[in-house]
């Protein structure tokens, strides 16, 4: 197929290309000592301070890369997404999940019809739900009021509100309004996950919301069929209409599935599963342990990272800043991956959220017409928590391979602590990292000092850290839901900003399918054999001596009852 523009065939691409070798000269150790180049590559936006100073990139690149923004149409790019036109071609969607978090008044439409109505529709629907809920006035089967909650749903029915969740878990407003309840995920469709999630937990007073955008979706639909027993089995049928509530796209298949359509509630085929936390899959379970309040601060600390990303110009755009820097580390530097560090442990279950969110989005081969591309897209995306990371892989971002950082750090903690007669306070403590690391990356330590510093000649080699690797640092205010509302919004941004310039369609995941219908084939396998006694037929020799392994060793169950987890 013909491609309209391929983004590597234009000057814009090709300038860059050509000041590759002008960057390879430099060395961070230089580029740091221009305090106006460092003060140049700030921005900010509501007291979030990005700095991307430590970037392999002087204010040429950052021209280029501006250049380059506008021969791939970026602007209108983000227009589009921003208008509702089907900019996912491959499944002629709109991409909306902006919609989520638009305030009551905004007019979004998709196939004509203005989408935000639709949209408080469900999220007055939710706030009133959890209102009762969390009243106590919502009784179970028993006449108990319900005060756990086990969400089931895996991918982006699970990955975002799980980091929502735990961010907010420690942060003192909304841990207020969580005291005496219990927000769990189930989302493997490893047993074990299942024992873990019900671990101690009584289904008298337990409600499970079933998460699933397709409403298809193997593993999910296998642990909501078993948490569904789990609650029969203790309960009786009756107590599914109370127990059981769900959240999808197909209401049709929720009803079949015998959940009450009235405890279902729905979002639409324009919101994208690993972008929907906004939606009533993040906002539902995060309002039954929170209340819908706090949660629509996370909303709105969303939405004005759409305004700033929508309205702000590039040079002072943080998400656009950080899409091309990572399109510059990714295809023009050869960096195949990023690490996210977090200096926060309430943003641990950020860097999963991310790999989902950056690997499927921009994990393709081809440009959004079909073309194959000549050039590597996507990264490799992980991360822990500093200082947890630091004694853990950092040797390996020092002295071993080079992987761009992102630093993310909060300037006042939720959980402020203190012991007098300490140097700093603990929050200090771990903010010296935050700020050293990315020095110890760029500068690295040479020879001389190493000679200077009297280092035995025997160790001067293994000593010398050749600095040079690039990294940013995002500061942020606080961590409250609106901040957790925009760090989760301005990744999503980024990550689009970088399909826009690839060219590539950041929404649709073909990928994930094969793997699907090659497990359908084992599933049946596995049935045929231990209830038929047929052989294992139709697989490779490999696959076929694993099989044959397995299915000869004694079960872990016999399939002639249900078993439901002991622990
Ligand atoms: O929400 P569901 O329809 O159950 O989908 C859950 C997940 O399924 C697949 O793995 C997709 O690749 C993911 O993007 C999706 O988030």
């Amino acid at each position: 197929m013909a491609s309209a523009a391929l983004i590597c065939d234009t000057e814009q691409w090709k300038g860059l290309q050509a000041h590759i070798g002008a960057i390879q000269k430099t060395h961070l150790r230089d580029l740091m000592g221009d305090a106006d180049r460092c003060n140049a590559m700030t921005a900010e936006y509501e007291g979030i301070f990005l700095d991307y100073s430590r970037q392999r990139a002087t204010g040429e690149t950052m021209g280029k890369l501006f250049k380059l923004a506008e021969a791939a149409n970026l602007k209108e790019k983000i227009e589009k997404m921003f208008r509702g036109d089907k900019i996912n071609s491959t499944e002629n969607r709109s991409v909306l999940h902006v919609a989520l978090r638009a305030p009551r008044d905004t007019v979004i439409n998709s196939d004509r019809v203005n989408v935000v109505p639709e949209v408080w529709g469900v999220k007055d629907k939710i706030k009133q739900f959890s209102e009762t809920f969390r009243s106590g006035s919502w009784v179970g089967a028993t006449g108990k009021a319900l005060t756990n909650v086990v969400s089931v749903g895996i991918g982006g029915s699970f990955l975002g509100p799980l980091f929502v969740h735990t961010a907010l878990q420690t942060d003192p407003e909304a841990a207020k309004y969580a005291e005496g309840r219990q927000l769990r995920f189930l989302a493997n469709v490893d047993p074990v996950d299942v024992a873990r999630s019900i671990k101690d937990l009584d289904p008298e007073t337990t409600l499970v919301v079933v998460v699933s955008k397709t409403f298809t979706t193997a593993e999910t639909m296998l642990n909501a069929r078993t948490l569904k027993e789990w609650i029969i089995s203790s309960l009786g049928p009756h107590a599914v209409a109370k127990h059981m509530i769900a959240v999808s796209t197909n209401l049709k298949l929720v009803e079949e599935f015998g959940i009450d359509p009235n405890n279902a509630f729905a979002f639409w085929d324009w919101v994208g599963g690993r972008y929907s936390v906004c939606s009533a899959v993040g906002v539902l379970p995060l309002s039954l342990q929170y209340g819908f309040p706090i949660v629509q601060k996370f909303l709105e600390g969303a939405s004005s990272i759409d305004d700033h990303f929508r309205s702000s110009p590039f040079e002072k755009n943080i998400p656009v800043l950080l899409g091309l820097l990572s399109v510059w580390n990714v295809s023009f530097l050869g960096y195949p991956a990023r690490a996210i560090l977090p200096y926060s442990q309430a943003l641990e279950k950020f860097a999963p959220h991310i790999q989902q969110l950056s690997m499927e989005s921009n994990g393709k081969g081809v440009f959004i017409d079909g073309v194959q591309l000549p050039f590597e897209t996507g990264e490799i995306d992980f991360g822990e928590p500093g200082t947890n990371g630091q004694h853990s892989f950092y040797q390996l971002i020092h002295q071993g391979r080079v992987i761009p950082c992102d630093f993310i750090g909060v300037i006042k903690s939720q959980q402020p602590v203190y012991l007098k007669g300490e140097t700093v306070s603990n929050h200090d403590e771990l903010m010296s990292n935050f700020f050293a690391q990315p020095d110890a990356l760029a500068y690295g330590k040479t020879p001389e000092q190493l000679h200077s510093e009297k280092v035995p000649e025997s160790l001067i080699a293994h000593k010398t850290f050749q600095g040079n690797r690039p990294s940013l640092s995002l500061l942020l205010p606080s961590l409250s839901a609106y901040e957790i509302g925009q760090l989760l919004a301005i990744y999503e941004h980024r990550i689009a900003v970088q399909g826009f310039i690839w060219g590539i369609n950041s929404f649709d995941q073909w990928g994930v399918e094969l793997g699907k219908s090659l497990a359908s084939q084992v599933r049946k396998t596995l049935h045929a054999s231990r209830v038929e006694g047929k052989p294992v037929l139709g697989f490779n020799s490999s696959t076929s001596s694993l099989l044959t392994r397995y299915l000869t060793a004694e079960p872990s169950t016999p399939y002639n009852a249900t078993v439901l987890p002991k622990v």
